[in-house]
């Protein structure tokens, strides 16, 4: 930074920004407006003869660029926003919602940038483009030879000359189209103007080239502004693909230029053309990073007359995607029409085009309000989430209910997709999205716009309970995973024969099992972990042909804090909705452990509302709803919690056959050339193992022959040409899988098991 130190004007100029940012500060807008006006005309008129130091004003400057942004966002209303975020996205690429990011400019990136879009204009199509240099309209075809447009030496006044002789810019009033721009050669900056054809020419006192957008009326220069120092302005060749128009007139025919000017001049402002438009205020995309040409464009007028209209256009001139005043096209449009293809993120369709931010100065820039980037990624978010969910739901706070990820009662393995077979509303589905209907399965009705309210609140039993709380429940804890049977759990035949009993046939039958053969409202199922409870769970309500409800009790104890037993309480009344249920609370030791001291008063109120609505289901005889709770440390759960889960299975590890039982299901869906001896080897290597242990272990040996594939052959290789799983590949896996309980654990379930459990054996 020394060379910038001995710059004297470039630091007269950072004190002067300094100074009118303090001004800033004052708040006042009046004060405020002529300030960015002036500091900004410093930033601007900046006798661009050196390109690294004007990149390292703009550096410098971005730190002041980004307090005017805040001082300003403050001031609803007076569009001087839109003032400070436009220069400070000069600097920042778009990144003002950031305080440590780093200018892309470099010395490197600026020459590259030139070099790059050369190449661009010699691809773009043809389109109009009025030049002004040293106050100079001219016209340039645009079949002429990229080189001999591209230069004129010195910013001189004098007519480049075409390769063969002739003019280029032979008649200032009859435009014919052209490409691109001119670049002066002495200085290295750009001369890109956008006028309109036929328009009397700007003029600019100044050798260096300046962009601008719009036409020039009355002889005026779009920098000759009264608030400007002087008429001599330069645009920042650096950063050639933005415009700054300074305008003074109040001439109410000045508001519409721009966008006309855009539309008659630029390829995709054209109504007859069209193709993608630049994402205005959208943050920065990374499909033109590479080029550091970014495009912002942006209408804003003051409330003041005195002040100027300001327009910021970063389009990259005569580019692909320049489009001004034109509401944006869908890029599926552009690339119909043979136009380039585009980054689909960058864009937005259909909606989109409603949009009003990016409309022209004459169309809606005086009744729409601006957004900031900010302001509008948010919308564009919500946008997003909304057709997601295939509707408006954005009574859903994001941050409390209804949250897209499932985040309460979360389990892992294939029965995650059970689909609970009581609920039809199979004629709901077909008017939703697949993807909504399926995730959210048979109970899940998609609400419209005009539907807010799930339909479970018309439910006298829903009564009192909280909207929002009842579709979280129907959306992340109610299970919609796929079918369990009882020969998807190996081995526990015991468990399984106990529960068949006791639960399965009497909510099948509640008509034959009544009084004392009415079932359990209380089953908890407890033993080592990964040994098949919820497995089981839901077994249970797919074969009892109910609805499964499965929330783990930490979620409730953590994340709904001052709020759980409310969610305990809409869990319930959702389940009674939804007889037959089956409510499954995994971990549920940590919702009823013993009372101790240190019990927080949020876990206390949980615990007693549980109990109460466990009594409740008990009591109700005619309710159908089935409590399972699932643990791995049932010493803890609380005694008068215990007394009500009257039978307490213990889910082992499983034997020898389950394990092989396990081994087999899993192999029968690879390609595996194991025998029964193979098989009853990996079993016999496996004692102690849970369930999910040789899950893991199967999935751990069945990589085995894709890790003896060659680098090199990854991506063509087809699924055929992969070996089978052998004997080998459990042995290599079984170094890397252990077994997950200890024998101590082991021992501990057992001596449990032995007091309070429901053991048959
Ligand atoms: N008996 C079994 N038969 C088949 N697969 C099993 C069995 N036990 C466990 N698994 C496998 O292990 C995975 C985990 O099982 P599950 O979640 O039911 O265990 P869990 O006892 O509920 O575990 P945790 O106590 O940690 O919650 C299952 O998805 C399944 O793939």
């Amino acid at each position: 930074m020394d060379f910038v130190k001995q710059d004297d004007d470039f630091l007269r100029r950072l004190q002067h920004i300094e100074l009118t940012n303090n001004s800033c500060k004052s708040k006042d807008p009046s004060r405020m407006a002529a300030s960015l006006r002036n500091m900004y005309a410093h930033f601007v008129d900046t006798p661009l003869s050196d390109k690294r130091s004007s990149m390292v004003m703009i550096c410098e400057s971005e730190r002041y660029l980004e307090k005017y942004a805040e001082v300003i966002d403050q001031m609803d209303g007076t569009g001087l926003n839109n003032y400070a975020e436009a220069a400070l996205a000069l600097c920042s690429h778009h990144k003002n919602e950031s305080t440590k990011w780093k200018t892309h400019l470099t010395g490197e990136s600026i020459l590259r940038m030139c070099e790059l879009d050369d190449d661009e204009e010699a691809d773009s199509g043809d389109f109009d483009i009025d030049i002004t240099i040293q106050g100079l309209k001219e016209k340039c075809p645009s079949n002429f030879p990229a080189a001999g447009r591209k230069q004129v030496t010195g910013g001189s006044t004098e007519p480049r000359q075409h390769p063969g002789g002739a003019s280029l810019f032979p008649d200032s009033n009859v435009l014919p189209p052209m490409n691109n721009r001119v670049r002066t050669s002495d200085n290295h900056h750009t001369s890109e103007t956008l006028g309109r054809r036929g328009s009397n020419p700007s003029v600019f006192n100044n050798s260096t080239a300046v962009q601008t957008f719009g036409r020039h009326k009355s002889d005026q220069s779009p920098l000759n502004s009264s608030n400007t120092p002087d008429n001599s302005r330069s645009s920042m060749g650096l950063l050639r693909a933005k415009a700054f128009h300074f305008n003074n007139s109040e001439s109410p025919d000045n508001s519409t230029l721009l966008g006309q000017q855009q539309r008659s001049n630029l390829p995709y402002g054209n109504s007859d053309r069209s193709g993608p438009a630049v994402p205005s205020t959208r943050p920065h995309t990374a499909w033109d990073s590479g080029l550091a040409v970014q495009r912002e464009e942006r209408f804003f007028h003051s409330e003041s007359p005195a002040t100027n209209r300001v327009m910021v256009n970063a389009q990259k001139v005569g580019g692909p995607y320049a489009n001004f005043g034109q509401k944006r096209k869908c890029p599926d449009q552009a690339v119909e029409k043979g136009n380039r293809k585009y980054p689909r993120n960058s864009f937005s369709c259909a909606e989109d085009d409603e949009e009003p931010y990016n409309q022209g100065p004459n169309e809606n820039a005086h009744t729409t309000p601006f957004r900031t980037a900010k302001q509008q990624l948010v919308i564009d978010q919500q946008k997003k989430n909304n057709h997601g969910h295939g509707g408006d739901r954005s009574h859903i706070t994001g941050t409390s209910y209804g949250a897209v990820k499932k985040s309460l009662g979360t389990r892992r393995g294939p029965a995650s997709k059970f689909v609970p077979p009581v609920l039809s509303r199979d004629s709901d589905e077909n008017d939703f999205p697949s993807e909504v209907t399926s995730r959210a399965g048979a109970g899940f009705k998609p609400q419209g716009p005009q539907t807010s309210v799930p339909e479970e609140v018309e439910d006298e039993r829903l009564r009192g309970i909280d909207p929002k709380m009842i579709e979280l429940i129907n959306n992340e804890i109610m299970d919609h995973g796929t079918k369990i049977t009882w020969e998807d759990i190996a081995g526990l035949d015991f468990a399984k024969k106990t529960i068949k009993e006791i639960v399965v046939w009497p909510m099948l039958r509640p008509d034959i099992f009544t009084g004392l053969r009415g079932p359990p409202k209380g089953l908890l199922l407890f033993g080592p972990p990964g040994t098949g409870k919820t497995l089981i769970g839901k077994c249970i309500a797919s074969q009892s042909k109910s609805t499964f409800f499965c929330i783990s009790a930490s979620s409730l104890t953590s994340k709904w804090v001052g709020e759980g037993e409310k969610m305990v309480r809409a869990l319930f009344a959702v389940a009674r909705v939804h007889q037959p249920a089956v409510v499954f609370i995994d971990e549920i030791d940590s919702l009823l452990a013993q009372r101790s001291d240190t019990e927080h008063e949020s876990s206390r109120r949980i615990k007693t509302e549980f109990l109460v609505q466990l009594d409740g289901a008990a009591t109700a005889s005619e309710d159908r709803i089935l409590v399972i709770g699932a643990t791995n440390r049932p010493q803890e759960i609380d005694e008068a919690a215990r007394r009500r889960f009257v039978k307490r299975l213990l889910i082992p590890l499983p034997e020898a056959v389950a394990r092989r039982q396990i081994v087999s299901n899993l192999m029968s869906q690879q390609h595996s050339d194991l025998g029964d001896n193979d098989v009853q080897a990996i079993c016999d290597q496996t004692d102690g193992y849970s369930g999910a242990d040789m899950n893991n272990l199967c999935r751990e040996a069945a990589l085995g022959p894709i890790r003896s594939i060659p680098l090199e052959q990854i991506e063509t290789i087809t699924s055929d040409q992969v070996r089978p799983i052998t004997l080998k590949d459990f042995q290599d896996a079984l170094l890397q899988v252990r077994a997950s309980v200890s024998s101590k654990d082991l021992q501990l379930y057992e001596e449990w098991n032995h007091t309070f459990g429901s053991f048959g054996h």
